[in-house]
C-alpha cells in the first residue's frame, strides 16, 4: 500500500505530540513527543499509570484543548489549527465521547431514549429518522429494555451503554472513551466492552479508549502503553486455530520505534541488565544487540549481569 493510501485510512495520527502546561511559573510536560496511529475501524486502548498523560491526550483529540507542538489529526481535522465553527462541527459530527462518570454522560431527568435523541435534535436530525436511529442504537447496545427509564432506574453498566448510544447518534467516525468502565465491576465492564466492540462492528466506528486498567487490554485488539507522556510499548492480540482446530489467543508485545529512530526499552529489561547511561549496540543480520557498557560497570565496581 502506498504511503498516501495508508494515510487516508488513518483516523487518528499523533506525531511528536507535545503539551506543556505552565502553572505558577513551573512547566509540566504532560505529553513529551507522543506517537500514535489508529486506522479506520480499529479498536485501540491507550493504557498508562496516573499522570502519564492519558487525559491530556484525550482532551486534545476531543478538541477541548490544543497541543503545544507536534501533529494531532483526527479524521483529517488538524487539532493544532482548528478554530471556532469547525471545532463545534467536529465535536457534533466527527467524534463522540463517553466519560468515566456515568453522571457526566446522561441528563438525570430524561429517559434513555430522550437522552440519546438530544444530540440528534441539536444537530437538527429529522424526527422519524431520529426515532428509528435511537431505537436501533439502544437495541444494538443491549439496552432496548431501558428505553423509557431514567438514569437512576438503570445499573451503572446500562447507563454506560446508553452513553455509548448518545455518543453514536450523530454517526461519528471516531468514538473517544475516557475510563468508560472506571466505576464498574469486572463483569459489568466486560458487558460495556462487548457493547463497544458491537458498536465498532455494526456501525464501523473507530474507537480509542483511555484507561489505567491493564485488564482492559484483554478486551481490545491493540493496546498502546504510554509512560511519561510518550508511547512506550504496544500489545497486539490475534486469534489463531491450532493443529486441533482450537482457538488460541496470542498476545505479542512490541517496543515502539518513533520517526527519529528512538525506542524506549521496557523497565524490566533495563533493570535485569542494570543498563545505565550508555549501552553498546551491534547490528546483526536480523536483529540489533544491546549490551551494558562493561568498562563503565567495572569503574562503578559492579560485576557482569547474571554473575
Ligand atoms: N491543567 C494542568 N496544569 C498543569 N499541569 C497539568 C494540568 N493537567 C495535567 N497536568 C499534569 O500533566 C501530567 C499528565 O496529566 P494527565 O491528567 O494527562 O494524566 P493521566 O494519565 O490522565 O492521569 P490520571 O489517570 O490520574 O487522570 C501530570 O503530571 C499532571 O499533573
Amino acid at each position: 500500500m502506498t504511503e498516501l493510501l495508508a494515510a487516508e485510512r488513518r483516523d487518528i495520527v499523533c506525531e511528536d505530540l507535545v503539551r506543556i502546561y505552565t502553572a505558577e511559573g513551573v512547566e509540566v510536560q504532560a505529553l513529551q513527543g507522543l506517537n500514535l496511529r489508529v486506522d479506520e475501524g480499529e479498536v485501540v486502548a491507550v493504557v498508562g499509570a496516573s499522570g502519564s498523560g492519558k487525559s491530556t491526550l484525550l482532551n486534545i483529540l476531543s478538541g477541548l484543548d490544543s497541543p503545544t507542538a507536534g501533529v494531532a489529526k483526527v479524521a483529517g481535522h488538524d487539532m493544532l489549527t482548528m478554530k471556532g465553527r469547525e471545532r463545534v462541527r467536529y465535536q457534533r459530527h466527527t467524534v463522540g465521547f463517553v466519560w468515566q462518570q456515568t453522571s457526566r454522560n446522561l441528563l438525570p431527568y430524561l429517559t434513555a431514549a430522550e437522552n440519546v435523541a438530544v444530540p440528534a435534535a441539536i444537530a437538527r436530525q429529522g424526527g422519524q429518522a431520529r426515532a428509528e436511529r435511537v431505537d436501533l442504537l439502544l437495541e444494538t447496545l443491549g439496552v432496548g429494555h431501558c428505553r423509557d427509564r431514567r438514569p437512576a432506574e438503570m445499573s451503572g453498566g446500562e447507563q454506560q451503554r446508553v452513553a455509548i448510544a448518545v455518543a453514536l447518534v450523530n454517526e461519528p467516525r471516531v468514538l473517544l472513551a475516557d475510563e468508560p468502565t472506571g466505576e464498574l465491576d469486572e463483569a459489568t465492564s466486560a458487558d460495556v466492552f462487548e457493547a463497544i466492540r458491537h458498536a465498532n462492528t455494526e456501525f464501523g466506528v473507530t474507537v480509542l479508549v483511555v484507561t489505567h486498567d491493564q485488564a482492559v487490554a484483554g478486551h481490545v485488539g491493540r493496546t498502546v502503553q504510554i509512560r511519561d507522556g510518550r508511547t512506550a510499548t504496544e500489545i497486539l492480540r490475534r486469534t489463531e486455530l491450532d493443529e486441533h482446530g482450537q482457538e488460541q489467543h496470542i498476545a505479542e508485545e512490541f517496543a515502539v520505534l518513533d520517526r527519529a529512530g528512538r525506542l524506549q526499552l521496557p523497565d524490566d529489561f533495563v533493570g535485569a541488565l542494570r543498563l545505565q547511561d550508555r549501552v553498546r549496540l551491534a547490528l546483526e543480520p536480523d536483529h540489533i544487540g544491546v549490551w551494558p557498557d562493561e568498562q563503565e560497570r567495572q569503574r562503578r565496581g559492579e560485576g557482569v549481569a547474571g554473575e
